[in-house]
């Protein structure tokens, strides 16, 4: 069986974070793809959000991480496009409600507001959470 394919991008703030989720997924059954960037020089937010759509637009990918560093730029920068469900995450509660819920199909992450460890612990939650559909649906279809 083909293995999950999951698309990460940052800033320059997210990279090292980025890294580590990255290894993570390939580690445990994903593959991970990395949308950039790969340097710590500083770059702007909305330009690999856009990335993240058009990845998820044309199927590259089903789920993406995006990451800056508190999650919040680069989360309202995805959220500008209409197929995107970008939700910035704190924690595995966070996660698991906005893939049961929103059906998110972007997880942010804050690199400068969170430890690595709980970073992770989110993306875990986020990939192994199924939609729940039924009323969270009609809400879905209100947005798209
Ligand atoms: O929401 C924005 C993000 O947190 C950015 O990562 C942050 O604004 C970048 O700041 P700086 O250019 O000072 O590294």
């Amino acid at each position: 069986m083909s293995q999950p394919v999951i698309a990460l991008a940052s800033d320059h703030a997210g990279v090292a974070l980025k890294s580590e989720l990255a290894e993570w997924l390939g580690q445990n059954g994903y593959q991970a793809l990395d949308l950039g960037p790969d340097s710590l020089d500083s770059v702007d937010y909305p330009d690999y959000a856009d990335k993240m759509a058009d990845c998820l637009k044309e199927g590259s990918a089903s789920l993406g991480v995006l990451v800056c560093g508190t999650g919040i730029g680069i989360s309202i920068a995805a959220n500008r496009h209409r197929h995107v469900r970008a939700a910035l995450c704190s924690n595995s509660t966070d996660a698991r409600l906005t893939r049961l819920h929103n059906d998110a199909n972007v997880l942010a992450l804050g690199a400068r507001t969170m430890g690595a460890e709980v970073a992770l612990d989110c993306l875990r939650v986020f990939l192994e959470t199924e939609f729940e559909g039924g009323r969270h649906q009609r809400r879905i279809d209100k947005m798209s």
